[in-house]
């Protein structure tokens, strides 16, 4: 049995004192003293002392961020910005044991993927838009012989981004990069729940050159973000979370006539065809629910499965799923963690319950796991009905819900049948099928026999009330923090 890990030294360092807000280059306490505990998920203890940002932080945030916007950074030129964020990236990586240790002990998932894909996701991603900020260009377009007209693409000013707790630090890396390659500043809050990895990159800006008040981390509870959200300094928003604050922040919004990128909850179905290749489909669908806890907007948790290999599915999965371990992020053996609070465990319950309740068969979980720690057993449903809410509602949690169907046009109705569309996968041999089923999905991923890829490279988002916008996918991702402005020029002679 292989040791539990222990913190590195510039970790514990870290956690020691209360660690503060970070605006305008520097950590400071919030201006009303008022703080956030942060727990270890995998044990209930409090691991960190974090300062709360209130509505009066935010305005000293905003303050230094437009002081940032029309100083430094904005004259600053494209190739030097770009130094920076790639200078960042290099940081990160240098730093990526101890970014993985925070997020593993704040958010609960396992050390190894924290690494793999939190941190080296991030690193990459800040690489791939460092590339970017030297490419923002604009168009010429020949409108009349008497004119010359030119398109330019201007960053927004001010941008303020709301991070939630499932990739405390690759969801701000998704927001970061694309808006500080263009020129744009930023407020950035973290989840109440997960604000250590982010706070502790702070200082690693400072040090990667960015000018003072550039990014600005201000985590706090739904409260800070909604001051950053009305604040009349604030150019743009972007969201991610659920769907039910994503339409709240838009609302909000509205009243300055902000624009807003969203990117919220998911139900994503998988379909299985009688074709498909059965071991590979089995592994996938379960990675693609049980990965991050289920807590994570793309995991596919609608699981549709041809009649004729039905049977098999629900038993294999359910094997799988009692086999899973569950236990502390920091534990090199762990293969799940615990979820991120006792609000979310008690949420996941409670589906759980309901489930059962609406009479699905439960053929795996469907508990509780370990005496402390916010954790639930990978739990699998099957004979479940669409109607039934396991069906309808994003859960974030490791719960399955395994459907039996006949024909490929009744699965494409009934997989497009919920209010989200963020993802979805299709598992087939069949490359005349896939690409037909692709084409009628309503989501704003399709994974061909595979799930969960996300590329910087690619654009991420959602149809109907899974967001508004894409982030990632180079010009995609740029286009929601720049303004575009057509310049007429009279050439008449
Ligand atoms: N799509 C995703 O990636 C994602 C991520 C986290 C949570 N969720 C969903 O959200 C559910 C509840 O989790 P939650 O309560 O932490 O999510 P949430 O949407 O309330 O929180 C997400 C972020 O928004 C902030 N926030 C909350 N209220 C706000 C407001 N009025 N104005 C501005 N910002 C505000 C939070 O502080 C956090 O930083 C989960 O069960 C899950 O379904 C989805």
């Amino acid at each position: 049995m292989e040791a539990m890990l222990t913190l590195k030294p510039q970790v514990k360092e870290f956690l020691q004192s209360t660690i503060g807000l970070y605006i305008d280059g520097e950590y400071m306490q919030a201006q009303s003293g008022k703080t956030l505990n942060v727990l270890n998920p995998a044990n209930e203890e409090v691991i960190a002392v974090v300062s709360e940002a209130q509505a009066e932080d935010i305005d000293l945030a905003v303050e230094a961020a437009q002081k940032a916007f029309d100083g430094a950074w904005s004259t600053m030129e494209a190739a030097e910005r770009s130094r920076i964020i790639y200078k960042l990236a290099d940081l990160l990586e240098e730093h990526r044991e101890e970014l993985a240790q925070l997020e593993s002990i704040d958010n609960g998932k396992p050390y190894q993927t924290a690494l793999a894909d939190d941190v080296d996701g991030t690193v990459q991603h800040f690489r791939y838009y460092a590339g970017w900020a030297t490419k923002i260009t604009g168009q010429t377009v020949q409108v009349s012989k008497d004119y010359l007209n030119y398109i330019v693409h201007e960053p927004v000013g001010v941008v303020g981004q709301i991070i939630p707790w499932n990739f405390p630090l690759a969801m701000a890396a998704w927001k970061l990069g694309a808006a500080l390659a263009v020129g744009c500043t930023i407020v950035i809050k973290p989840a109440a729940e997960t604000p250590l990895s982010l706070l502790y990159v702070g200082q690693l800006m400072k040090q990667a050159g960015f000018p003072n008040g550039v990014v600005n981390i201000v985590p706090g509870t739904g409260e800070a973000g909604e001051a950053i959200v009305t604040h009349k300094g604030v150019a743009k928003v972007a969201f991610t979370g659920s769907t039910k604050t994503g339409i709240h922040v838009m609302k909000k919004a509205a009243d300055e006539v902000k624009s807003v990128t969203l990117e919220l909850g998911g139900k994503s179905p998988a379909i299985v065809l009688p074709d498909a290749d059965v071991q590979e489909a089995i592994e996938g669908t379960f990675a693609g629910t049980m990965y991050n806890h289920g807590q994570n907007c793309s995991a596919c948790t609608r699981v549709f499965v041809h009649s004729s290999l039905y049977n098999q599915f629900v038993e294999r999965l359910a094997e799988k799923a009692k086999a899973l371990k569950v236990g502390p992020g920091l534990d090199p053996e762990t293969e799940m963690g615990p979820l991120v609070s006792q609000k979310q465990l008690n949420t996941v319950l409670g589906f759980i319950e309901k489930g059962k309740e609406e009479g699905a068969r439960l053929v795996a979980g469907g508990n509780r796991a370990l005496q402390k720690g916010f954790f639930v057993q990978p739990t699998i449903f099957a004979d479940v009905q669409d109607t039934m809410t396991i069906a309808q509602e994003e859960i974030f949690g490791p719960v399955m819900s395994i459907l039996s169907f006949e024909t490929i046009e009744e699965v494409i109705v009934r997989a497009n049948n919920s209010k989200y569309g963020l993802a979805a996968s299709i598992w087939t041999e069949n490359v005349k099928k896939a690409h037909y089923i692709a084409s009628k999905l309503q989501a704003g991923t399709v994974w061909i026999n595979d799930f969960g890829l996300e590329w910087e490279t690619m654009p991420f988002g959602g149809y109907k009330q899974s967001g508004i916008g894409r982030e990632m996918g180079g010009e995609y991702g740029l286009s929601n923090y720049t303004e575009v402005k057509s310049v007429f020029v009279n050439m008449k002679q």
